[in-house]
């Protein structure tokens, strides 16, 4: 067997096109969506991931705008252009790249809820938590939109999560235990005794945990699917947490590059998309 590829990149292409007509309705409407990044230090894959959603909202019609801080900057420094971005109307949706190696809760807290747009506020996390509708985390939900558009079944699937941090691995398990997604969810991390004896018997692996080939044939369901969310470096290219011949037993994989990184991309791009559109009081699609 060779697994149906996931191609987060082909998504990418077709979620600009979806997002780039209702940006062209809320332009009628008078509404141009304003999107700003808050980038510390300079980091390669930061600034590189910073650069990427700039050229995604481009090729949409979302203006951005860019707060570029240099490496040391204090916590103190990084509030200040959180409140200023806060206060500007032109800025309808806004985001502070991590790592900044400064206290992310103080960064996050600090951010307009209403314009956060990497649902990683604690109110927004919270409304998560209590099934009110928020935005959601860019990569979880990129993983699950990923699933929908390859019709992978997720309602009374067994899926498990290898990943416990706060970008990915906590707010998928929220997401896929909501009704609306239904499935049962494993959330398995460096304490789990064997994490094969679970993977084994999942219907879906999303592996978030930042160690190569972590995920190796024998410990795949055949047929299942497998994401691969990892993006450690070896050699300047990334390397995945799945190893190369998963693709032998697995029903679908993720391209890494080009699986969920893509969707990171995409989801943040409906986000703000879809702040603009409640801003503006305009319905967004069913
Ligand atoms: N404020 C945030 N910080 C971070 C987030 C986030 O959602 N919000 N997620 C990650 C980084 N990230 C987005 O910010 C991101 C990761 C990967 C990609 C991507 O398209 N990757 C490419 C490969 C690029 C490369 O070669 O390095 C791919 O997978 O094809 C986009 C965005 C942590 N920080």
């Amino acid at each position: 067997m060779t697994a149906t590829v996931l191609d987060g990149k082909a998504v990418l292409a077709t979620m600009k096109d979806e997002l780039r007509a209702r940006v062209a309705r809320l332009a009628e409407a008078g509404v141009v969506p304003g999107l700003a990044t808050v980038l510390v230090g300079d980091d390669p894959a930061s600034t590189w991931y910073v650069g990427a959603k700039h050229k995604d909202c481009a090729e949409i019609g979302v203006t951005s705008i860019r707060k570029d801080l240099p490496a040391g900057s204090s916590l103190e420094g990084v509030l200040a252009v959180v409140d200023e971005l806060n206060e500007r109307p032109d800025v309808t949706a806004f985001l502070v790249q991590q790592p900044t190696g400064l206290d992310e809760f103080a960064i996050l807290s600090r951010v307009d809820p209403s314009k956060d747009v990497d649902g990683l506020h604690p109110f927004n996390l919270g409304s998560l938590v209590m099934n009110k509708k928020a935005p959601l985390p860019c990569t979880p939900v990129g993983c699950v939109e990923l699933l929908r558009r390859y019709d992978v079944p997720l309602n009374g699937a067994e899926v498990v999560v290898v990943g416990r941090g706060l970008t990915v691995g906590r707010p998928l398990g929220l997401i896929l235990t909501r009704r609306s997604e239904n499935a049962t969810v494993t959330m398995c991390h460096t304490g789990t005794k064997d994490l094969a004896a679970h993977t084994r018997q999942a219907d879906v692996v999303v592996a978030a945990a930042g160690v190569p080939d972590i995920i190796t044939p024998d410990m795949v369901k055949p047929g299942a699917a497998v994401l691969d969310v990892g993006v450690a470096r070896r050699d300047g290219k990334i390397a995945g947490d799945v190893h190369k011949d998963v693709a032998e037993v697995a029903g679908y994989l993720t391209p890494n590059p080009g699986g969920v990184g893509p969707m990171t991309r995409a989801m943040l791009l409906a986000n703000v998309v879809e702040a603009a559109e409640r801003a503006a009081g305009v319905e967004p699609p069913a």
